[in-house]
């Protein structure tokens, strides 16, 4: 079985038979041409609307025998000569020690005496059965198989006909050829080991012709069916396919007298049923009924059609299969309404279109029979079921077919293994439409992964979602760098009056960067993933983080070479962030380089000073000839070298290599010379909010423009932290205002560095209530999910209003939010990264860091907390006297607000569950910022389309030259341009 294949792909029918002849060498077209000869003889029930039902059955199953001894000599022929290797391993494989058993007929022909005997009880027909049962290969199993293969060589559908129908007698019949088997051969083959019995079924049944009887909906045939019909494959579950059937959510029934021409088409083989009634799954049930890990991989009939019909009503459907392969003889694409496909083994596998009178007319005329012989068909499709029942208990699932859903109702085989969904062996079938198939594929597959791997699906979302959401971007690379980069060093004090940088001279990133094994020697990427299986995809999704930069401290060393290195980051082509690749700076930095050969200072026109900071110079920088304004960040090699801050230098560069995200900067290129490193970074030219916050009235800003803000912030620490980078220096300066109005979270030199593992904190297998689809905004106007890109019906000034009541909108809204499932929930934020630096600026230090308790990712949510209160009231909490006191009250001091300006409860409500000084019962130090998202300041805010919605306004125009002129610029290291050469007067 090992060679089966897990699918093969259905052939057209045309090719099949030449191709197959030929192959063989078989003399086909001779018992073709009877059976083509016979099938001619079959538009006598098309027209004789009066003949009697037996007789044209008649016609039929002598044709069929006919066929099916050719076919039979073909097979042994094959098998003789051992050509059948490819279809061999298509067969249905058997557990050798259940055959099925006839009933003791000596001859295949002797099916019409059967029929027209009929009448013969159930008991006795067991009896019968019981009789012959007999070992593989005995002459009675031959008799049963010739006898249900020629019972199977008819299918009776519903109706499909374009003749009226009588809703009463309701049956028409189509007859349907299929192949039968030579299975003695192959029985033996198929290891113990495989034997299952819940997951085989009758072999023969599915390599033999079937016959199918419809009737009308008959409540008593569901009794009897209760111990005969299989239960239909499920996932997660087991619900037995007449629980299902009366539920309504599976229409197994024998052929509905309603059984429209719908029906007929929704309607699925089964192939291993020992019953013609196979459960079928609508698509109404498997989507409203079924909860997904209770993946039915019965066939789900097709759609709307199939609802047509009375859920409860037993329905015929046309198990035809044989040795593992699929006819579709309803299917309209791949055979007209007078044609049918008939597969065999023999034929490897290929279908072979046969032609059977047309179907509409024989239909009628089968109509038109009298119900007695209808009922004498049901009678003997029961006998040949319980013949199937008895010989089926230890035959094995079809080889799967690609194109096909694979499930026999019959075999309780869940494919939410991988086994069985890859396993030829054990994978159930489902015959079905071609129309259908990719569909149904499509759904279950789905389904096995939703009920396989919550987490998987969680990350597929992710994938798909929106940039604003931070998740798109989450970056499932690491780097294994320069553990020496990640340590801060001592440094000097700091040069901005709010800053306490590099003040660690022992730094211990005992959780961050021990934790994550940090490669001091290598810079090796790092996959993170929640499971093995997805790395794959972590690896597709997570590029945008770029590839080392080879950023090795000694680039930074004060090498005395005047040689001029340029170094271009690795995305300069934007192609590692996607969504700045549009962006025509790359291009001219692409072309300068070309030009030039390398990326120096010469190619910069330094226009003004932007501000300077702890370990360089931000400079408004203009690229030669190309018109592009960039901010230019110049590090002194010598003073970085001294000072003891080239790990600092480093680990910006670091950081803002790994960046694409609308709400942090963009990392052009870098280069180094012998004297200076520099940043060529995207210039923002609306300077900072400490700035912004000055000019407006009363030093604060409104509830709605900090909100604003602060939102945005917390898409980019988001962000941040999935990139596993703690920002740890979140204050008003660092958040630079763009052109439009957004911002742009900057310097990164404080942070740390971590290890991001996801957690899985509640998979979504734990819901229980399947998510009714809605479509429509997002139920939840404050809706946490990051992954959501559903309009809210907050009030985003991106989209128009909509012209709904309040109360209107807040029924329907709680009326979407009872069918919202909730998503699983992934935290993948560092928090349990723990560091001992103790970096920051005072006001803004959590207390963990002051008190030297180790901290994470929360103490960025501290800030965070501190940042709002500033914005909103003009300065910050625990503000001291000197920095010792801002210290210790940030320590001892509790949280108070002043009365003035006035904020809501919410904004207050907020604040204090982000300064609370346990880092562990702090807001967002489980779950990150969805935690954070989730609090009542942010309802309404559709966190997605944030980028979209209209800014504060800025309270003039803005002249990012006077601005920068305004800046503090004391230490500053001033330059002047000598042609090429730059001279730097550093501090
Ligand atoms: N991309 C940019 N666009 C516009 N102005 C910028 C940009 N980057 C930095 N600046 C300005 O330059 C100033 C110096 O920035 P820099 O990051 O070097 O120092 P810092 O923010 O004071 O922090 P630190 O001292 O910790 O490095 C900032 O205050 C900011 O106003």
């Amino acid at each position: 079985m090992g060679s089966l294949p897990g699918t093969c792909e259905i052939v057209e029918a045309t090719d099949e038979c030449d191709s197959v002849q030929h192959f063989k060498g078989i003399n086909l077209p001779s018992s073709r041409s009877r059976m083509d000869e016979k099938v001619g003889k079959l538009p006598m029930l098309k027209t004789g609307r009066n003949c009697a039902l037996e007789e044209d059955l008649n016609h039929i199953f002598e044709a069929i025998d006919r066929r099916t001894a050719a076919r039979s000599l073909a097979l042994s022929h094959q098998s003789v000569i051992g050509m059948s290797t490819k279809n061999a391993s298509k067969r249905p494989v058997r557990v050798g020690a259940s055959q099925p058993s006839g009933i003791g007929i000596s001859e295949s022909v002797s099916l019409k005496q059967a029929l027209r005997g009929l009448r013969i009880s159930h008991a006795s027909e067991m009896a019968a059965m019981k009789r012959s049962s007999k070992p593989i290969g005995s002459p009675v199993d031959t008799e049963a198989g010739a006898l249900q293969r020629l019972y199977r060589s008819v299918v009776v559908e519903a109706n499909e006909s374009d003749f009226p129908l009588d809703e009463r007698k309701g049956s028409v019949l189509e007859i349907t050829l299929v192949p039968e088997k030579s299975e003695a051969k192959y029985c033996h083959k198929r290891p113990d080991s495989i034997q299952d019995p819940m997951t085989s079924s009758t072999s023969s049944a599915r390599s033999s012709p079937r016959f199918a009887a419809a009737t009308k909906t008959k409540d008593n045939k569901l009794s009897e069916l209760e111990e005969i019909v299989p239960s239909p494959k499920i996932i997660g579950s087991k619900i037995s396919a007449l629980e299902l059937v009366r539920k309504g959510q599976l229409h197994s029934s024998v052929h509905s007298s309603s059984g429209s021409k719908t029906a007929s088409k929704g309607s699925k083989s089964a192939s291993s049923s020992p019953r013609a009634l196979i459960p079928v799954v609508t698509a109404k049930a498997k989507t409203t009924k079924m909860r997904p890990q209770d993946d039915i991989v019965a066939e789900p009939t097709s759609t709307n059609k199939t609802s047509k019909s009375p859920s409860n009503s037993p329905r015929l459907v046309k198990p035809i299969v044989t040795n593992g392969l699929t006819a579709k003889p309803t299917t309209p694409k791949t055979c007209s309404q007078d044609e049918v496909f008939h597969e065999s083994a023999a034929f490897g596998g290929k279908k072979q279109l046969l032609k059977v009178p047309q179907k509409g007319k024989l239909k009628h005329a089968l109509a038109s029979a009298n119900s007695n012989t209808i009922k004498k068909v049901l009678e003997i499709e029961e006998v040949i079921h319980a013949v199937e029942d008895a010989g089926s208990k230890t035959s094995t699932p079809k080889v799967a077919r690609k194109g096909e859903l694979y499930s026999d109702p019959s075999l309780c085989v869940s494919i939410g293994t991988s086994k069985a969904s890859k396993s030829a062996g054990n994978s159930p079938r489902v015959i079905k439409p071609v129309s259908k198939h990719t569909t149904s594929v499509k759904k279950t597959v789905k389904q096995e992964a939703a009920s396989v791997t919550s987490s998987s699906t969680t990350y597929n979302q992710a994938g798909n979602d929106d940039i604003l959401s931070g998740t798109n971007d989450l970056v499932c690379r690491t780097r294994k760098c320069n553990q020496k980069s990640m340590r801060k060093e001592s440094g000097s004090p700091a040069s901005s009056s709010r800053s306490l940088s590099g003040k660690v001279s022992s730094s211990n990133h005992n959780s961050g960067a021990s934790k994550s094994g940090f490669d001091s020697n290598s810079c090796n990427e790092r996959v993170i993933s929640v499971k093995a299986s997805e790395k794959s995809r972590f690896r597709e999704k997570g590029d945008i983080s770029q590839s080392s930069k080879s950023s090795s401290i000694g680039e930074y060393s004060s090498s005395t070479s005047i040689s001029e290195e340029s170094s271009l980051s690795a995305s300069s082509s934007g192609g590692s962030r996607p969504h700045m690749s549009k962006d025509l700076r790359w291009d001219a930095i692409r072309h300068v380089k070309m030009r030039y050969g390398s990326l120096g200072l010469r190619n910069f026109k330094l226009l003004k000073r932007l501000g300077c900071g702890d370990i360089g110079t931000v400079y408004l920088a203009e690229l030669s000839g190309a018109n592009c304004l960039f901010a230019l960040k110049v590090m002194d090699n010598e003073f970085l070298a001294s000072r003891r801050k080239m790990p600092r230098a480093q680990t910006e560069r670091e950081i803002l290599q790994m960046l694409d995200h609308p709400f942090l900067p963009t990392l052009y290129a870098h280069f180094t010379t012998d004297k200076f490193s520099c940043l060529v970074m995207e210039y923002c030219p609306g300077g900072d909010l400490h700035v912004l916050r000055q000019k407006q009235a009363n030093r604060s800003f409104s509830e709605q423009a900090a909100r604003f803000y602060v939102a945005e912030v917390l898409l980019a620490l988001e962000y941040l932290h999935m990139l596993g980078v703690v920002y740890r220096d979140l204050k008003p300066e660092n958040i630079l205002v763009r052109e439009d109005g957004h911002i742009m979270l900057s310097d990164f030199d404080l942070s740390l560095r971590c290890v991001v593992s996801p957690t899985l904190l509640k998979s979504s297998l734990s819901i229980v209530e399947p998510a009714k689809k809605f479509s429509g905004p997002c139920a939840e106007s404050s809706c946490i999910d990051p992954f959501c890109i559903q309009p809210s019906w907050g009030q985003v000034s991106c989209f128009s209003p909509r012209l709904i009541s309040a109360t209107k909108a807040r029924k329907l809204k709680a009326d979407l939010a009872s069918q919202v499932r909730p998503l699983p929930q992934l935290v993948a934020e560092p928090t349990s990264a723990r560091s001992n630096s103790f970096v920051g600026t005072h006001e803004y230090l959590a207390p963990e860091i002051i008190k030297g308790d180790g901290h994470g990712s929360a103490v960025d949510w501290w800030t965070f907390g501190i940042f709002l209160y500033e914005l909103l009231f003009g300065k910050t909490p625990f503000k001291g006297p000197g920095n010792e006191d801002t210290l210790a009250n940030v320590v001892l001091q509790s949280l108070k607000f002043p009365e003035c300006p006035i904020v809501s409860f919410q904004a207050k409500d907020l604040i204090r569950g982000l300064l609370v000084k346990e880092p562990e019962n702090r807001l967002g130090s489980i779950k990150g910022a969805t935690e954070i998202k989730q609090h009542p300041f942010f309802e309404g805010l559709n966190w997605a389309l944030i980028r979209c919605a209209i800014p504060p306004e800025l309270p003039k125009p803005y002249d990012p030259v006077s601005m920068a002129c305004e800046k503090e610029v004391t230490k500053c290291p001033e330059f002047k341009n000598t042609g090429d050469h730059f001279e730097f007067e550093l501090f």
